[in-house]
């Protein structure tokens, strides 16, 4: 079947925290509509660029896009961006029920409001391995008032001027900045403005819901709870998982997760749903929402404190979560018992040419201006740098713990050629970072894939002896996960999906300044490209309107 979608992308002045600024908007709403479809459906979803002055594309996270790699919404890898006025229209089918995210893939627009929820069931009388009443969905976000231009800019400056913490937490696009801030005009901020009034989620007691909860936030690393109520687990990145209860989530930005959860507590009141800010010491307020029985009033709230949620500085936890997860017993896929090969990609934070920057292996990573995927079919290899990118870095003399002397790194737009069908194994290793002397949680996203989560360890990964520990039995199966400050995570997929994939850390301020990497596999299988796609860089011409 067909699911057809319409989205009109405009900028509009929007008060989700009550502070008036400016949103990007689908449709007149971010978050943008929720793409509802079933497994193997073919989705169309048409595009109408309504910025004005500003280029755009949509990337459609989780979906593999299988046989349609030019679809994938990359702008700079997959595909020219989509101009002011024109219409590109995406088509591609989703192979796999589960909890997905749409959104901007092009500069750090993501942040400005363009995202949004998909969500893919299972075809009609197949049931999931776990049981509920109703299926819920929210998107957790952190919210900036300055546009994403001045933040781009400043982090593009000498001297270097950080984005700084976001103003305030969004659940479902609504939160709530502090009008009587100092210095805030109370003509930019309303506090009874109704945009801001709590998201409220209507619950009837005594029943099971699936609550799917993603997070897209431009920087945040989150804890959710909803107050009084324990959290099952049962579904991460769309892959089934072995259920265990929770009293939070944490999550990070780019994950999507399912939780069951009961209605059993005293039904004459509501209860807060909150969310904070975690590995970051957190300058942001709470996100808080309302959890509400029916037929308590949806604006009434709770008479109780919101719980704070767990400090943010307290590693352990969160990492006991991320090794929690393992895949659903009924629901295993076993990942391939070798690597054909490993490649170590050591994050760090950089000085190219005095500009702050992010790296791994010491190589920080800029975007060609014509899309890798043309330019690796058509074979245009004057386009980016024909030199491998590093697979590893001096394990023996490098201290993951200590800023080194020389901080500078180069910056380059090479891609990892990998042997099509080939098994890889990623290592993330985190390392102090340059500045603030503290070591960050970085998400990784990887497009076209998922991967297998073997493992999490803290220092250096030891490629003798944590490999031997990996976990090959039962590893969930992701397409984001996170590496932990001073730690290591470890990742196994195969090369089996023919294009060009970006691997990247989903803070969107991360990947502006260079900590990403592309994979191309299987590059003379891609079918023919779509003239949509091109126009751009050394492709003008190659596009027929
Ligand atoms: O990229 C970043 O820069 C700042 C800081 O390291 C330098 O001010 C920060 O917290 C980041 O995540």
């Amino acid at each position: 079947r067909i699911r057809y979608y319409k989205f009109e992308i405009k900028y509009e002045y929007k008060s989700p925290d009550c502070y008036k600024k400016l949103a990007i908007t689908i449709n007149g709403r971010t978050p943008g509509p929720t793409i509802l479809a079933q497994q193997n459906d073919t989705v169309i979803v048409e595009v109408k660029n309504g910025l004005l002055t500003e280029n755009t594309a949509i990337h459609w996270h989780g979906i593999r896009q299988i046989g349609t790699p030019w679809f994938d919404g990359t702008e700079g890898v997959t595909q020219c961006p989509i101009l002011p006025g024109d219409t590109f229209k995406y088509q591609f089918v989703v192979d796999r029920p589960g909890t997905y995210l749409y959104h901007a893939h092009y500069g750090m627009q993501r942040e400005e409001g363009l995202y949004g929820a998909i969500r893919v069931s299972l075809p009609d009388g197949q049931s999931e391995p776990f049981a509920y009443d109703y299926d819920r969905s929210i998107i957790l976000n952190d919210w900036y008032h300055k546009s994403a231009y001045e933040q781009a800019t400043g982090l593009a400056s000498v001297p270097f001027q950080w984005v700084g913490e976001p103003d305030s937490l969004l659940i479902q696009g609504k939160g709530r900045f502090n009008c009587s801030t100092p210095g805030i005009a109370s003509s930019l901020c309303n506090a009874t403005n109704p945009e801001c009034s709590p998201y409220f989620m209507t619950v009837v007691p005594g029943k099971t819901y699936r609550l799917r909860v993603s997070s897209l936030t431009a920087l945040s690393a989150l804890s959710f709870q909803i107050e009084g109520h324990n959290m099952t687990v049962v579904e991460a990145d769309g892959h089934y998982v072995e259920p265990f209860v929770v009293q939070n989530l944490f999550i990070y930005s780019g994950e999507t997760y399912s939780v069951l959860v009961k209605t059993d507590q005293n039904p004459s009141r509501n209860y807060w749903m909150t969310t904070n800010v975690v590995s970051r010491e957190p300058k942001t307020p709470l996100g808080l929402g309302i959890f509400n029985y029916y037929p308590n009033h949806p604006r009434r709230s709770p008479a109780t404190t919101p719980p704070p949620g767990p400090v943010w500085n307290d590693t352990e936890p969160r990492f006991e979560q991320s090794v929690a997860i393992k895949a659903h017993k009924d629901h295993i896929h076993t990942p391939p018992r070798m690597p054909h090969r490993t490649i170590v990609m050591l994050n760090t934070q950089n000085l190219v040419n005095e500009y702050y920057r992010w790296s791994v292996n010491n190589v920080s990573f800029n975007l060609p201006h014509t899309p890798y995927l043309i330019a690796l079919k058509k074979n245009l290899t004057h386009v980016f740098s024909q030199v491998s990118p590093p697979t590893g870095y001096n394990y023996s003399s490098y201290d993951i713990y200590t800023v080194p002397e020389n901080t500078n790194a180069t910056i380059s737009d090479a891609v990892y050629r990998l042997q099509f069908n080939t098994t890889v194994d990623i290592i993330l290793q985190n390392a102090i970072s340059m500045n603030n002397k503290t070591s960050e949680t970085h998400p990784w996203h990887l497009h076209g894939h998922d991967f297998w989560v073997l493992g999490y360890g803290k220092g250096k990964f030891d490629m003798y002896n944590d490999q031997k520990n990996f976990n090959l039995e039962n590893p969930i199966m992701k397409n984001t996960v996170a590496v932990h400050p001073y730690g290591w995570t470890a990742l196994r997929f195969v090369a089996d999906n023919p294009g060009a994939w970006l691997f990247h850390c989903h803070i969107e301020s991360h990947f502006f300044m260079g900590m990403g990497v592309v994979f191309e596999e299987g590059i003379e299988r891609v079918g023919k490209l779509p003239s949509s796609i091109m126009g751009c860089g050394e492709t003008k011409g190659f596009h027929k309107p």
